[in-house]
């Protein structure tokens, strides 16, 4: 089989440093925060941290604003700060990977304040039009088109010095840079070399699919003016979406291939995960393949969207469909087979949390075991598994009740424009919220079941700048640590089994019982040696489907010593006990969430 660098067995935790744990009594996570608590990342087992980011920021979008890549904002700490956590990282032996978040700056960094006042040098590193002929720029309708922001209002925003107006996919404070202009794109490489030079491990690239855009052959974008390309008309809420022509553009190959010349050839031993929305499969297969030097892997998002269908997009929560979910994953492990490499992940800061999401955390038992399931189904795919920030304990959704306990631009915005747009009621709109709002990832990490969960010391000066979530009192690392029943625990498991058994890494993915909508069930093969997972991923009996039944039923152990049959050893891992799980097998009956790998031959 075709050789697979360090990080195909790799897994890979992301921290979101706000979140994780305040060391100033400042209500904020931070730096020395982080630094603290890599013991514990190491007793977990995982290869590679990445951080979320820390640089200088206005923090208008959490720190995905920055004004200045090259150092470290105040709240977070300094840069020596930084070099602590690394030296301190690499010590344990774990590998650290930053956020670049470069489709985009803040309006607060030099560069951009230079381009608004017209500095001949910067003029052109952002993305500038003119009013809409024929109206006064700054007036309702100048805007150069209908496109919108994710985060709410045009995507358009009018400079009077500059008597233009710049283009933002994301908040009005995070105007996108023209990667169109190569002196702009060196700037970016020599920073990312600047980073490696002091030591990080690799990057995780934010939007990475959006920087370039697709001009019509004038070079003009969609719906400005004299555009060959039309203007679309406006969507529910107002807007058309910038979606079609600012993903997965006509450059980004090259300008992947020319990053990669200009700061990784000559390197080893990092990892490049790029966030990739709008890129399809076939896509990844081809910038994902180490031939073409782009990119190592890539967040693929598909299967963030199996619950959300409707006219407010994402806030427009549905019932899912686990063949919808199969179908998704069957893809991702497709790219493999092509030659190139996929990221494995249910959570991030800007999803909800997974066990509230699509396990069951309305008791703690369907909490523990579904949290489990989720965790064995997604890790025991081909690919290089992340986990977010308290997935490893089963930390659920927030329970907050009412919009002023969020603080996410993305949730706020968005509430006033489709309940103001009448897409959503409020009611609806709270509800969706509560379900998929950003924040529901972003309370304080729970540490232990004191008052502020550890997050930060009980007489810290400040409040955690978002609630705790009152269930740390019994979802906790300290609890779950000493617990080896526990979620924490599971974790070790699964990690350590991908560590030290290839076929997790190396091993062919095969579904089985494709249109079963509760059984999620897959082989993994490697030379003459198979493992069968088997995941009920619901709140039910399941019935045993039909083809996994057989690849349980004809085991080949004919040359050791228990023989064909079923057997207790051969449950490698599993979220009830080995004998339950033997027995749930010859009554072809799977208990709720009921999880395990067993080894075939
Ligand atoms: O697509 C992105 C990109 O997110 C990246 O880019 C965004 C802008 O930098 C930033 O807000 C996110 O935190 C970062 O991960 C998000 O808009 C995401 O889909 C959405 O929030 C889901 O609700």
């Amino acid at each position: 089989s075709r050789e697979l660098p360090w990080w195909s067995n790799a897994v890979v935790y992301q921290v979101y440093p706000r979140s994780f744990q305040d060391s100033d009594g400042d209500g904020m996570g931070d730096v020395p925060g982080i630094t603290s608590r890599l013991p514990y990342l190491a007793s977990l087992g995982v290869d590679v941290v990445w951080l979320s980011p820390v640089y200088k920021s206005p923090q208008d979008d959490n720190g995905y604003d920055i004004s200045d890549y090259q150092d470290i904002d105040p709240m977070f700490g300094t840069l020596d700060d930084m070099d602590t956590l690394l030296k301190r990282a690499h010590e344990l032996g774990l590998k650290v990977v930053m956020d670049l978040v470069v489709n985009h700056t803040s309006d607060e960094h030099d560069w951009f304040k230079a381009s608004a006042a017209g500095d001949s040098k910067y003029t052109d590193w952002y993305i500038w039009e003119d009013p809409k002929p024929g109206h006064v720029g700054g007036q309702p309708g100048a805007e150069p088109n209908n496109w919108g922001s994710y985060f709410g209002g045009s995507a358009w925003q009018w400079v009077p010095e500059r008597g233009q107006y710049y283009f933002h996919q994301f908040s009005v404070k995070q105007p996108d840079l023209n990667w169109e202009n190569p002196a702009m794109r060196q700037a970016v490489y020599q920073m990312m070399n600047w980073w490696m030079d002091r030591g990080i491990d690799g990057f995780r690239m934010d939007v990475i699919s959006y920087i370039s855009k697709t001009y019509d052959e004038n070079g003009r974008l969609p719906g400005i003016a004299g555009s060959l390309i039309p203007e679309r008309p406006a969507g529910p809420d107002g807007f058309d979406s910038p979606f079609d022509y600012c993903s997965d553009g006509p450059h980004l190959d090259e300008i992947l291939q020319e990053m990669h010349r200009e700061v990784f050839d000559g390197r080893d031993g990092y990892l490049n995960v790029g966030e990739a929305p709008g890129i399809s499969a076939e896509r990844a297969t081809h910038v994902t393949n180490p031939q073409n030097k782009e990119l190592d892997m890539l967040f693929l998002i598909d299967h963030m969207g199996i619950d959300q269908h409707g006219p407010a997009g994402k806030w427009s929560v549905t019932d899912w469909k686990l063949s919808d979910l199969r179908k998704i994953q069957a893809r991702y492990e497709q790219i493999i087979d092509e030659g190139g490499w996929t990221s494995l992940f249910f959570c991030n800061h800007d999803q909800p949390r997974v066990v509230s999401r699509w396990g069951d955390d309305s008791s703690e038992e369907s909490r523990t075991r579904s949290a489990k399931a989720l965790g064995l189904l997604l890790h025991m795919h081909q690919g290089t598994p992340y986990i977010y920030q308290g997935e490893e304990l089963g930390m659920t959704n927030a329970d907050y009740t009412s919009l002023d306990q969020y603080e996410d631009l993305e949730s706020i915005n968005m509430y006033h424009q489709l309940v103001g747009a009448g897409v959503l009621s409020s009611d609806e709109m709270m509800n969706s919220i509560q379900r998929m709002g950003r924040d529901n990832s972003r309370t304080p990490m729970q540490w232990d079941d004191s008052i502020y969960a550890g997050f930060e010391s009980a007489d810290a000066h400040t409040q955690p700048w978002l609630g705790v979530n009152a269930n740390k009192a019994t979802i906790n690392a300290q609890a779950e640590q000493n617990d080896e029943n526990s979620v924490f625990s599971f974790y070790q498991k699964l990690i350590a089994l991908r560590h030290t058994n290839p076929i997790v890494s190396h091993g062919h993915w095969n579904a089985l019982d494709i249109d079963d909508e509760q059984v999620y069930a897959f082989t993994r093969t490697l030379d003459d040696h198979e493992l069968v997972v088997v995941i009920n991923v619901s709140s039910e009996l399941a019935a045993l489907p039909t083809q996994t039944a057989a690849v349980l039923n004809n085991t080949d152990h004919t040359n050791d010593e228990h023989g064909d049959g079923l057997h207790e050893s051969k449950v490698i891992l599993s979220n009830d006990s080995a004998q339950g799980v033997i027995e749930q097998i010859n009554a072809k009956s799977l208990n709720p969430w009921t999880a395990f790998v067993y080894e075939v031959k």
